[in-house]
C-alpha cells in the first residue's frame, strides 16, 4: 500500500507563500492539499482560484483539491483549469454523486469523495469502484487545528474491508488533526494518504515533520 503525505496549505504563512511552496517542492510530500471553503457548506471561507493559479507554475507536486462547497459540479472545469490533479467533493454536497464523479474523470482528474465524521462508510458501497479516493474527515470540516476524532479508526477499517471485498483500488485519505501521535496507527488501520496542516506548517521544522509522517 502506498504511504502518501499531502500537507494542507490552510496552515501555511500566506504572506510568504512562495517560500512555503519551495519547502513543499524540497520535501518528501507527495501532493499539496488545498482546502476550498465557501462559507455555506462549511462555516468558514478559505481561499480560491487566484491562489491556486499563482501556486501552480511553482509547484512540482500534484494539487490535491478538497472542495468544501455546495454544488461542486459547477466548478469542475474551473478547478481543472486552475491546475487540480485530484478533485474531491463531499458526499453530503452531491445529490447526484455518480454523475459528479464521472464529470471529474471526464475532465482528466482523479475523483475523490469525502465523508463528514457522522456519514457512514457503508453509503459508498454502490460507488466505491468508481471512486479513485475516499477522504475520511477526522474533524468536522471548516477549520484547521482541531482535535482528531478517534472513531475515524473504525471507519478506516470498515472502508478498507469494503475496498478489498470489492477488489477496488480506491485510496483512503485521512484529513483533520493528523500528527506524529496518530500517523502510524492510521497507516496500520489501512489509510494510504495523510493530510496534515498544523502538524507540518506550524512545526519548527516542516521538512522533518513531513518526513516523520511519511515514515511513521
Ligand atoms: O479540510 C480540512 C479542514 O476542513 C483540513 O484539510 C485541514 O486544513 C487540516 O488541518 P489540520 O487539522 O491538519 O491542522
Ligand atoms: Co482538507
Amino acid at each position: 500500500m502506498p504511504r502518501l503525505v499531502s500537507p494542507s496549505l490552510l496552515a501555511a504563512d500566506f504572506l510568504h507563500l512562495e517560500k512555503e511552496i519551495e519547502m513543499i517542492n524540497k520535501s518528501q510530500a507527495d501532493w499539496l492539499h488545498l482546502d476550498i471553503m465557501d462559507g455555506v457548506f462549511v462555516p468558514n471561507i478559505s481561499y480560491g482560484i487566484p491562489v491556486l493559479e499563482s501556486i501552480k507554475p511553482l509547484l512540482k507536486k500534484p494539487m490535491d483539491v478538497h472542495l468544501m462547497i455546495v454544488d461542486p459540479d459547477r466548478y469542475v472545469e474551473v478547478f481543472r483549469k486552475a491546475g487540480a490533479e485530484i478533485l474531491t467533493v463531499h458526499y453530503e454536497a452531491c445529490p447526484h454523486l455518480h454523475r459528479t464523479i464521472q464529470h471529474i474523470k471526464d475532465n482528466g482528474m482523479k475523483a475523490g469523495v469525502s465523508l463528514n465524521p457522522h456519514t457512514p462508510v457503508s453509503l459508498l458501497k454502490n460507488i466505491i469502484n468508481d471512486v479513485d479516493m475516499v477522504l475520511l474527515m477526522s474533524v468536522n470540516p471548516g477549520f484547521g487545528g482541531q482535535k482528531f476524532i478517534e472513531n475515524t479508526y473504525n471507519k478506516v477499517i470498515e472502508l478498507r474491508k469494503m475496498i478489498e471485498q470489492q477488489g477496488a483500488s480506491t485510496i483512503i485519505q485521512i484529513d483533520g488533526g493528523v500528527d506524529s501521535t496518530n500517523a502510524k496507527a492510521l497507516y496500520d488501520a489501512g489509510a494510504d494518504c495523510l493530510v496534515a496542516g498544523s502538524a507540518v506548517f506550524r512545526s519548527k521544522d516542516p521538512l522533518l515533520a513531513i518526513e516523520g509522517l511519511k515514515n511513521a
